[in-house]
């Protein structure tokens, strides 16, 4: 199940598909399939007394699914322990099964039902969203609206929100979400889903928190082969989570003791067209703080003086010298293309000139935006493109929120397109190889935000891809770095005061 990568593990996360296969699986093994919903509910009281041992006052929101059939569970576990509770009925269809089993079992214990209204005053410290699970339909219709406004406004006045399984609104295979609610914290039931560590969804499920209701034993009591063929549900291969905090007490690129400068690779940034000078310093930094053994700068010259002072580690050199090239390259020399290459003659003619070196690449920025003009281009192997929405609708011939509402499809069909090792760049960003692999890495993080964020970690990303084994490995390494070190440095230095190349302070 959980896989490493190096000394770290990722985590696989499902889509509905797989967790459905999951859920069958685990009524078949019950002697009576509603004890699943009754130890979700148990779950729910548990970690409600985990979070909130003082709140009297519960407000639970219901639809008319098996989501909301957890919530009513849970309104008779709190009446029994004697707790306010009041149930917000939202059902706008008839329940059956075990829904309607515990709607009437909650109302044969006398749990106060009443039916949901948006002008209701919320008399609950903590309110509970069991208005959708993974069954929901999307987008939500205007009535829906109303009942994920009216939690979210419950929380603006100071209520906390727990969703159950998956915060209303959100799309469990890909975290896209409109109007959603915003939860403080999320149970989710049975296995973590895609919905829970990307995009939008990443937001709204506030602290995850999964209980596998007995899955766990299940899967692992599974062969390998009947696992992957339930992760493959609705994609190619199984999807990974690589929670970033466990990179607390590591360093990027680990030193040898018996250490030399060519264990640690050369990296060679191409850029700074006029005006963009910046970009490709940044990028050089990066790869210098992230390890590489040696960086060379290859740029206009009048950025060589601004980079001399600022880095004088990395070796810088002006393109229009005729001996640059063979001075700033070496066989074993990783390329980082595009920061600041722009989009005029001496930004194209330079892509197609480092294309032609046939050196492992981290492609980004204006680099991508070449790489889109040719109909038919093949990278050199090891490389890794690194485009955010607008450059991969661009590379895809997508829209951009296609590319939103389909984030995983579209890095595996970019990382099919180009034969390469694809970062698409978001909230979390998804790493995909042409193999099919996947993982899901990093979380919101406001303070990356700003210009200059992609270019340094695309240096970082030069660093790593000529240190790790493989382009994955060091997609999903720098990617997670960046984002981590974002988390340390948003906190100690304020998101505002930041600037992107700070971020390089955190590293260690
Ligand atoms: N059956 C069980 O014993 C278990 C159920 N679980 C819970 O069950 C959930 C899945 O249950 P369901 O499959 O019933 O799905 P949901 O409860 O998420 O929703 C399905 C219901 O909502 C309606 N609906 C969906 N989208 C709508 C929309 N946009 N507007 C209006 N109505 C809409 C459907 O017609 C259906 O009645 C999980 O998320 C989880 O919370 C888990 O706790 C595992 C155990
Ligand atoms: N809110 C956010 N949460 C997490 N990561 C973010 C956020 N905003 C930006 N990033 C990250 O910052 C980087 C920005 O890259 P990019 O958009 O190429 O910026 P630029 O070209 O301006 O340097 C990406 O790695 C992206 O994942
Ligand atoms: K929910």
């Amino acid at each position: 199940m959980i896989k490493h990568i190096g000394s770290f593990v990722a985590q696989p996360v499902f889509t509905v598909a797989a967790i459905r296969q999951i859920e069958k699986r685990l009524f078949a093994a019950e002697r009576d399939p509603f004890a699943v919903m009754q130890r979700a509910a148990q779950m729910l009281f548990k970690h409600i007394a985990i979070n909130w041992p003082d709140s009297q006052h519960f407000v639970i929101v219901v639809g008319g699914g098996n989501n909301g059939g957890d919530g009513l569970l849970l309104a008779r576990l709190l009446k029994q322990a004697e707790l306010n509770v009041l149930v917000l009925d939202c059902a706008t269809t008839e329940r059956r099964g075990d829904a309607l089993k515990a709607f009437d079992l909650a109302l044969a214990d006398g749990v106060d039902i009443e039916p949901f209204d948006a002008l209701r005053v919320c008399v609950g410290s903590v309110v509970v969203d069991g208005v959708l699970g993974i069954g929901a339909r999307l987008p939500l219709d205007d009535v829906l609206c109303s009942v994920v406004d009216w939690i979210n406004r419950a929380k603006r006045a100071g209520a906390s929100v727990m969703a159950i399984d998956l915060p209303t609104g959100v799309d469990a295979d890909t975290g896209y979400a409109q109007a959603y609610v915003a939860a403080d914290i999320t149970l989710s039931m049975v296995q973590p889903k895609i919905g829970h560590v990307l995009g939008v969804g990443s937001i709204a499920s506030g602290r995850l928190v999964n209980e596998s209701l007995g899955s766990n034993a299940l899967l692992s009591a599974m062969s390998e082969e009947d696992r992957s063929s339930l992760a493959v549900a609705s994609f190619s291969e199984q999807i990974d989570w690589f929670d970033v905090a466990q990179l607390a007490k590591h360093k990027p690129c680990p030193r040898f003791a018996d250490s030399h400068k060519g264990r640690y690779g050369h990296v060679a940034v191409f850029g700074g067209d006029h005006g963009y000078g910046g970009a490709a310093i940044m990028a050089s930094e990066a790869a210098a703080k992230s390890g590489a053994g040696t960086v060379a700068l290859m740029t206009r010259g009048e950025h060589v003086a601004a980079s001399l002072v600022r880095n004088p580690n990395v070796m810088a050199f002006d393109l229009a010298h005729e001996r640059a090239m063979s001075l700033g390259i070496r066989k074993d020399t990783v390329v980082v293309l595009g920061p600041g290459l722009g989009r005029e003659e001496w930004g194209e003619a330079l892509f197609h000139r480092v294309m032609a070196l046939s050196l492992p690449l981290v492609l980004d920025a204006d680099g991508l935006f070449w790489l889109a003009q040719l109909s038919d281009a093949s990278l050199p192997e090891g490389s890794v493109i690194t485009p955010h929405l607008g450059e991969a609708a661009r590379l895809l011939g997508w829209r951009i929120d296609d590319i939103n509402r389909s984030p995983i499809e579209a890095s595996a069909a970019l990382a099919k397109q180009y034969a390469c090792v694809v970062v698409l760049k978001g909230l979390a960003s998804v790493i995909a190889n042409p193999q099919g692999q996947v993982y899901i890495a990093g979380k919101s993080e406001p303070v990356l935000s700003k210009g200059g964020s992609g270019d340094v970690l695309s240096g970082m990303l030069g660093a790593t891809l000529a240190y790790y084994k493989t382009p994955l490995e060091a997609a999903l390494m720098a990617v997670s770095w960046h984002n981590y070190a974002a988390g340390e440095m948003a906190g100690k230095r304020g998101v505002h005061r930041a600037q992107p190349y700070d971020v390089l302070e955190y590293l260690d």
